[in-house]
């Protein structure tokens, strides 16, 4: 600090714009909608605050309507990757040294941009690039990307006030140090606000960082880009280079200066770079900081007494918001036979009402999947449903890929708990089903924990309490964020902080302090007024 403690106090959350019918936000949005679809962008990466352009241009889709060109980005190499290290480390001292309001200012700035200015255009990315809905936009790339900014202000605040005690006589103090060297971010495609979130997290911090996007994010990305830039990022501070992931991980963990890596995507992925990470471990400056939220199976236990109609709202969400592409997509559900067939009949009579398209339409709740490769690994399974004698769909089980990639919302429904789409994550709108005997409920909780290695969301609904709370313990290390009679979807940041442990992530709960303590080195500083002048203590003196 200069010449005082700046704190940035509890900020409230984004609200939630609904975009209804005739409002004046719905009217925004489809221009922006319009204006973007008039254009065809020419994405560069951004390297020492600069555009870089390769010309190794490649198109970009919206993945529900594929005949359409959005534009193209250019695709960078290992030089790319070796620039945006070298001007990342180039502006690290200085940057390091920023006092924390300045620093601050840049991200608040930003957030209040995209709240503002941005906000139709940001959305309208979204859904154009990654196929989200206009809520499911809105609650990802202007409100949880708005909270990520403001809420780590306010956290990072509040960890620089936590001081050690300084008895009579002495002065101790703790600064929290940026790392020594790059912070490398990797971003998947599903959340706007998790690509802004995991390079900005460290920056903040005071760490310089090389951000690598999905190349499915891309054009939503980049617009985060102008943004940071128009908060008056420093140039260098955040390089977002769109070089091929390995090539990026190869030239980054071979660094002596890398310094850690702030991963959020699946989790073959994240082992390959924790191996790396290991065996370069010789190379280092400092020991990395590896910090990955990953994958989940993420389950919906219902108890004998759960209430039937929010089980099914909650089905209904949990499982096909954003056609089942989030970590925490509900994806298979447990049925006591007492409720289990009513259950289904209201749930099937539901997913009837859903509309599949283009986002365009905002009364489309479904629209496609991500690109040709989710398309027909999602096919796959469906298709092994088929000729499987312990499962069988019960609703959905179409696909076309002709004009966009569609999976009808599917429900597979099995008698075999160990089915291979009740133990893998599937990542698309598909939910197996299993039912159980309702007397059985209590033995079945085993299966529930330990059938598949993630522990990354869950629901319990149930209205007995001494049941809650029975669930609640035997399911501890079942699930890193926990839900009661809700969907476990949808968390908020600064009210559920998000995170998985098991093979989901080392559980550092992005949007919260905890994170945060990820990117800061603590140096403890002891001064004493009067030292003492000599060493012996009372009973060696002569
Ligand atoms: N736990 C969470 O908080 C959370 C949140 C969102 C998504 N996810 C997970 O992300 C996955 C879906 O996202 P995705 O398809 O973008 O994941 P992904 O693992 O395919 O890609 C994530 C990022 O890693 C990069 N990458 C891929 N291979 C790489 C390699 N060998 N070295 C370095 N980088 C590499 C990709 O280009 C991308 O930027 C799902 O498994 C989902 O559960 C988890
Ligand atoms: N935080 C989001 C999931 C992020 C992963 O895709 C949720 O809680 O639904």
């Amino acid at each position: 600090m200069n010449n005082g403690y700046f704190y940035f106090g509890q900020p409230v959350n984004e609200p939630v714009r609904s975009y209804a019918p005739g409002s004046a936000d719905a009217e925004n949005l489809k221009k922006a909608i319009a204006e973007l679809k008039s254009q065809q962008r020419d994405i560069p990466m951004y390297i020492n605050g600069k555009e870089v352009r390769t010309g190794d241009k490649k198109e970009i889709r919206p993945p529900h309507e594929t005949g359409h060109l959005l534009g193209h980005f250019h695709a960078g190499d290992e030089s790319h990757v070796q620039q945006a290290i070298d001007a990342a480390l180039s502006v690290r001292e200085q940057w390091a040294a920023t006092s924390w309001e300045h620093r601050a200012a840049i991200f608040m700035k930003a957030a209040e941009l995209l709240a503002t200015k941005y906000r139709f255009r940001m959305n309208a990315a979204t859904m154009l690039g990654q196929s989200k809905n206009a809520y499911q936009a809105e609650i990802d790339s202007a409100c949880e990307l708005i909270d990520f900014l403001r809420f780590n202000v306010h956290f990072l605040s509040d960890i620089y006030r936590q001081q050690p005690i300084s008895p009579e006589g002495f002065s101790n103090r703790m600064e929290y140090r940026a790392l020594e060297g790059f912070v490398l971010a990797v971003t998947p495609f599903n959340f706007t606000a998790i690509g802004g979130n995991l390079p900005t997290a460290p920056a903040m911090c005071g760490n310089v960082v090389v951000w690598k996007p999905a190349n499915t994010q891309i054009y939503s990305a980049s617009v985060f880009m102008e943004i940071l830039q128009e908060a008056g990022l420093p140039a260098g501070v955040i390089n977002l280079v769109y070089t091929n992931g390995p090539v990026v991980g190869d030239i980054c963990f071979a660094h002596k200066d890398f310094a850690g890596v702030h991963f959020t995507g699946s989790t073959g992925v994240f082992q390959g770079m924790w191996k790396t990470i290991g065996n370069n471990i010789a190379k280092y400056k400092s020991y990395p900081r590896i910090v990955g939220e990953t994958g989940g199976k993420d389950f919906i236990f219902a108890h004998p007494t759960a209430n039937i109609d929010s089980l099914v709202a909650n089905m209904v969400r949990g499982a096909f918001e954003y056609q089942g592409q989030k970590c925490s997509a509900a994806s298979r559900v447990y049925l006591p036979s007492n409720i289990a067939e009513e259950v289904k009949t209201k749930f099937i009579a539901e997913l009837k009402t859903l509309k599949m398209g283009v986002v365009d339409d905002f009364t489309n709740f479904i629209n496609a999947v991500i690109d040709e490769k989710s398309f027909d690994n999602l096919a796959k399974y469906i298709d092994g449903v088929k000729g499987s004698a312990d499962a069988k769909i019960i609703h959905g089980g179409s696909y076309d890929k002709s004009k966009g990639y569609f999976i009808e919302p599917t429900v597979i429904e099995t008698t075999n708990p160990d089915y291979v789409t009740m133990c893998e994550e599937l990542f698309g709108p598909v939910l197996t089903i299993y039912v159980y005997n309702e007397q059985e409920w209590e033995t079945l909780l085993d299966k529930v924990d330990h059938t598949s290695g993630y522990a990354l969301t869950g629901a319990i609904f149930a209205q007995d309490r001494f049941v809650v709370e029975y669930l609640t313990k035997k399911l501890v290390n079942a699930a890193g964020n926990f839900y009661i009679n809700d969907k476990p979807t949808g968390a908020v940041v600064g009210q559920q902080p998000f995170g998985g442990a098991r093979a989901s992530g080392t559980n550092d709960k992005a949007g919260s302090f905890l994170n945060l303590y990820r990117w800061l080195s603590a140096r403890t500083i002891k001064e004493t007024y009067v030292p003492v002048t000599n060493y012996r203590y009372p009973f060696h003196q002569e």
